[in-house]
């Protein structure tokens, strides 16, 4: 395996307060990690950094061992392939759920074909792909408005898998999500990995169990621990600050 993404010594202040404190920490080509912390803990900050969106005051964020991404913008991380799903579904409420799909695809000419009612065989044969991934063959037809909370959820992911990202960065995916709904989006995300490397953060414990994946516990912006959910939950430290007696 090898490294995807690799921060090293990555510092962040805001007004003198260090958001994020040497922070280092990799994660492996087709990985599926965790990212969990109290409130606070630099988790989105840590995001913003590895996007773009927010520089770094020192420390390195090096990608498939060669390119700084601290020197990248946003609009640079997307086009390199990070692919970035915020908290709030995004999503095109008054086309359908395979119109959305087909505008989100890599290929310029499928927003003219999308249009136009005019699709190749080849971006046909793929949106039907990705509904499959993100459990939406049913729904195809439909409205994206009319999708629940947790579906217009998976209906972006698509979009954001439409653009054949090699990392997918997801920020608390089963925020308001059924416990159904949040155990389907554990089972789509770890159906992805493998192909692209996906980093989640949440906060739904449950959820984070049905990853199974390895965890990485950030506290006052660093990494507190890190291993699976069982190693870090069983850590004395992360009991305290985040998980609780
Ligand atoms: N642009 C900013 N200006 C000032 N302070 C900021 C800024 N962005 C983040 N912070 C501060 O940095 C700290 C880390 O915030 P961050 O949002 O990264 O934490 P988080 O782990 O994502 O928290 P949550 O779980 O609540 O989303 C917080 O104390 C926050 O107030």
């Amino acid at each position: 395996m090898s490294i995807q993404l690799a921060l090293d010594g990555v510092t962040r202040s805001f007004d003198g307060f260090k958001a994020i404190n040497n922070l280092s920490l990799t994660v492996e080509k087709g990985e599926l990690r965790a990212v969990i912390g109290p409130n606070g803990a630099g988790k989105t900050t840590m995001m913003d950094i590895i996007t773009g969106k927010t520089r770094p005051d020192s420390g390195e964020v090096l990608w498939n061992q060669t390119v700084d991404l601290t020197r990248i913008d946003e609009a640079g991380s997307a086009r390199l392939g990070i692919g970035r799903k915020f908290q709030k579904p995004t999503v095109f409420e008054t086309q359908t759920v395979e119109d959305n799909i087909a505008l989100a695809l890599k290929d310029d000419r499928s927003v003219w074909a999308t249009l136009f009612h005019r699709r190749s065989t080849e971006d046909t044969a793929r949106i039907t792909d990705l509904l499959e991934l993100v459990k939406l063959t049913d729904h195809r037809t439909d409205m994206a408005g009319d999708l629940s909370h947790g579906q217009k959820q998976w209906l972006e992911i698509g979009m954001l898998l439409a653009q054949d990202p090699e990392l997918l960065l997801v920020d608390e995916p089963a925020a308001g999500m059924t416990d159904a709904e949040t155990m389907r989006t554990a089972e789509l995300l770890r159906g992805i990995a493998g192909k692209h490397t996906v980093v989640v953060v949440e906060h739904d414990m449950d959820f984070v169990r049905a990853l199974n994946c390895r965890v990485t516990v950030l506290h006052q912006g660093h990494v507190l621990a890190e291993g699976s959910l069982d190693h870090v939950s069983a850590n004395d430290e992360v009991i305290e600050v985040y998980l609780g007696r």
